[in-house]
């Protein structure tokens, strides 16, 4: 879809931007650029749309070189989200919307029509489309940024670091949106960030920049967290790598064991660890040992939802009062109990297995 060969920058003498970039990013999949700050990553991003022009090398889209394009008619086939929104201080938010539309010949009241509909897409109030983007929260601007880029509903977006702007719950909601958004549009997307957190939730695959505008991996998340390919991409990809990369890990095949329960209301009989449940069979929280009823109860721990993956299931054991994880299906039903050495001992069955 998108192909960089041998693609080199520098700018006014300076370092290299980019250095000889080989990279090729799959159709319909999230394509995330990550790296510390400098390291080329807007660059690489840029070329694709002819922001900025390579001093070697080919940028190629469904096999073209970008340069043989006109740049406005190219970059009317891509979607761009940055940090800042770049919304239109004076035009509303639907005018903000329909802005590339209207620029390719789109009638006025059909684009509308269409930034109406994107309103909704993107978790949008109706309502807001009447506004300027100086009365939207930061988190509605780059709801607003995304409706726009998907406007025209072009095959690639591009977007540069579109949450870093945005305090952590809003970006944790944008990340799940924009997820939820890709299984139904499939585009091809190019996301850049500093966030190696954001780079593993967002990425089918994930470029790693280092300094000089080199790139140091390439791979889908699991494999970076599992096998970094030298010690820039160990730190930089972190402390706890070994605990993250269980989130890439099914719990297919972890071994239950059958939860004691009591009902509210039924006598709390038996000596140890007892789960409460509600009417409908759902987790209330655990009596302790000696406890008779609810008034001894303790909650807390995380649930661990049947079909989830073994760093949910292992930190449902981890976080639980008594020790052992609650787990739940789809209806929040308890399935059983997670006892955190099953959990190693099915990691490790993986690795010699
Ligand atoms: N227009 C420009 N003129 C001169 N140097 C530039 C220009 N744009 C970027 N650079 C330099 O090129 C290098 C790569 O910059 P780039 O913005 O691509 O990095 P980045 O990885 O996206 O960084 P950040 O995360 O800080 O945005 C940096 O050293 C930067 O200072």
């Amino acid at each position: 879809m998108v192909r960089f060969s041998n693609v080199s920058k520098r700018y006014g003498g300076g370092h290299l931007a980019v250095a000889s970039l080989d990279l090729d990013i799959d159709r319909g999949a999230v394509t995330v650029f990550v790296g510390p700050s400098g390291c080329g990553k807007t660059t690489s991003l840029r070329m694709i749309n002819r922001m900025v022009e390579p001093d070697t090398g080919t940028v190629l889209v469904d096999g073209t070189d970008v340069s043989r394009r006109p740049a406005a008619a190219l970059r009317r086939t891509m979607g761009y989200v940055m940090q800042s929104g770049g919304l239109l201080p004076h035009r509303t938010v639907l005018d903000n919307i329909a802005t590339v539309p209207r620029l390719n010949g789109v009638p006025k009241a059909q684009a509308r029509r269409r930034a109406q509909e994107l309103l909704d897409v993107v978790g949008l109030d109706q309502e807001l489309g009447r506004r300027y983007p100086a009365q939207l929260s930061g988190g509605q601007q780059q709801r607003v940024g995304v409706a726009r880029a998907l406007a025209a509903d072009p095959p690639i977006l591009l977007m540069d670091e579109p949450f870093s702007a945005v305090d952590p719950v809003v970006r944790a909601e944008l990340q799940q949106e924009l997820l939820r958004l890709q299984r139904q549009l499939a585009k091809t997307i190019v996301f850049v960030t500093h966030d190696i957190d954001e780079a593993m939730v967002l990425g089918d695959k994930v470029a790693v920049f280092a300094s000089g505008g080199r790139l140091a991996q390439y791979a889908p998340p699991a494999e970076i967290l599992r096998a970094p390919v030298d010690d820039f991409v160990a730190a930089f990809v972190g402390r706890d790598r070994g605990f993250r990369a269980l989130g890439f890990e099914s719990a297919d095949g972890l071994q239950l064991e059958p939860a004691v329960t009591v009902r509210a209301g039924e006598p709390a009989g038996g000596a140890g660890w007892r789960l409460l449940v509600d009417d409908d069979g759902r987790p209330a929280g655990w009596l302790p040992p000696g406890a008779r009823d609810r008034r001894g109860m303790v909650t807390g721990g995380s649930l661990f939802v049947l079909g989830s993956s073994l760093r949910l299931a292992l930190d449902s054991a981890l976080s639980s009062p008594s020790g052992k994880g609650v787990a739940v299906d789809a209806a929040g039903t308890v399935a059983g109990l997670v006892d955190a050495e099953a959990v190693l001992r099915l990691i490790d069955a993986g690795r010699t297995g």
